[in-house]
């Protein structure tokens, strides 16, 4: 099975496409990317950016959608309104499920989503996309509301949802409690919460990469999108729970991790 991921490059190896292709390749697909800019990144934050140009975007995607059986997609780092228009429109032609990781803001603060981009994920990404999976700023801004509560949480899922996204998993990584707790709302209404124990750990860099790219993985492999969504909860639990040591900052989690330990999330259909 072949997975795309259109995304930024994290050169410290941790988030953006290098995050997504070493999920697809331990969850059993064969990963390929298109890249939408270059970080120069590590553990301690982006140092640099270098966007690429939309129709360079759109060469990767025609020479990939050109040859490749590819079965399911996923989008990071977008960074401008124009690459988000290229993206889309590629899209929207490939029937295939899209995931949506609106990705914004690093762990450090750097911008990875331009200001005036936000409004072109809304009108014309969100439309396209199977699932969205916005962390709590995140599902802020493209709400426009502030979230603090269980039913702020479904009044923001509520909004994306009109705006087009099919399914939302509302992740909990930036709220507070003793668990991770990240909400599923899915296009036949029903709802579901996953929990697993919050690690207190600072290697959390590309959680957010990594569990979509580990949704999309279970979508390219056929899965159901439940299926897909929960076996990703899994992995990302895994991966951060045994950190591999790396850098001096917010170090990467384990992609290694998921076929060594066992992590368990809990399910409830609320
Ligand atoms: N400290 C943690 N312990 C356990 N799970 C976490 C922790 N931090 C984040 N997660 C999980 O990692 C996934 C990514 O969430 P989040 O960190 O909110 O995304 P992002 O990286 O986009 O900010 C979610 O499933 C979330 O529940
Ligand atoms: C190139 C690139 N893409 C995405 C991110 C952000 O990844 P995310 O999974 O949200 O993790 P953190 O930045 O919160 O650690 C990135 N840093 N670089």
């Amino acid at each position: 099975m072949i997975a795309l991921t259109i995304a930024g490059s994290d050169s410290g190896g941790g988030a953006g496409i290098q995050a997504d292709l070493k999920t697809f390749q331990e969850l059993g697909v064969f990963g390929t990317s298109a890249i939408t800019a270059l970080t120069a990144q590590n553990t301690l934050g982006v140092h640099d950016i270098m966007a690429a140009e939309p129709a360079f975007v759109a060469a990767q995607l025609h020479a990939l959608f050109e040859d490749f059986e590819i079965t399911a997609a996923k989008t990071g780092m977008l960074f401008s309104p124009a690459i988000i228009d290229v993206v889309a429109a590629t899209m929207q032609q490939q029937h295939i499920p899209l995931v949506v990781d609106p990705v914004m803001i690093a762990k450090g603060g750097a911008t990875l989503l331009a200001q005036q981009a936000v409004q072109t994920m809304k009108e014309v990404l969100l439309p396209v996309a199977t699932v969205c999976t916005p962390n709590i700023p995140e599902a802020e801004v493209l709400a426009g509301m502030t979230i603090t509560t269980a039913s702020d949480v479904a009044q923001a899922a509520q909004r994306l949802m009109a705006l087009g996204a099919k399914n939302i998993v509302m992740k909990g990584g930036h709220l507070s409690g003793v668990d991770a707790v990240d909400t599923v709302f899915l296009e036949d209404g029903s709802v579901f919460t996953m929990t697993t124990p919050r690690i207190d750990t600072k290697a959390t860099h590309g959680t957010g990469c990594t569990f979509s790219a580990a949704i999309t993985a279970g979508l390219a492999n056929g899965q159901e999108l439940k299926e897909a969504i929960i076996e990703a909860k899994r992995f990302i639990q895994a991966a951060i729970v045994h950190p591999l040591g790396i850098g001096h900052g917010h170090g990467p989690t384990n992609h290694f991790a998921y076929n060594r330990y066992d992590c368990e999330v809990f399910v409830d259909e609320a």
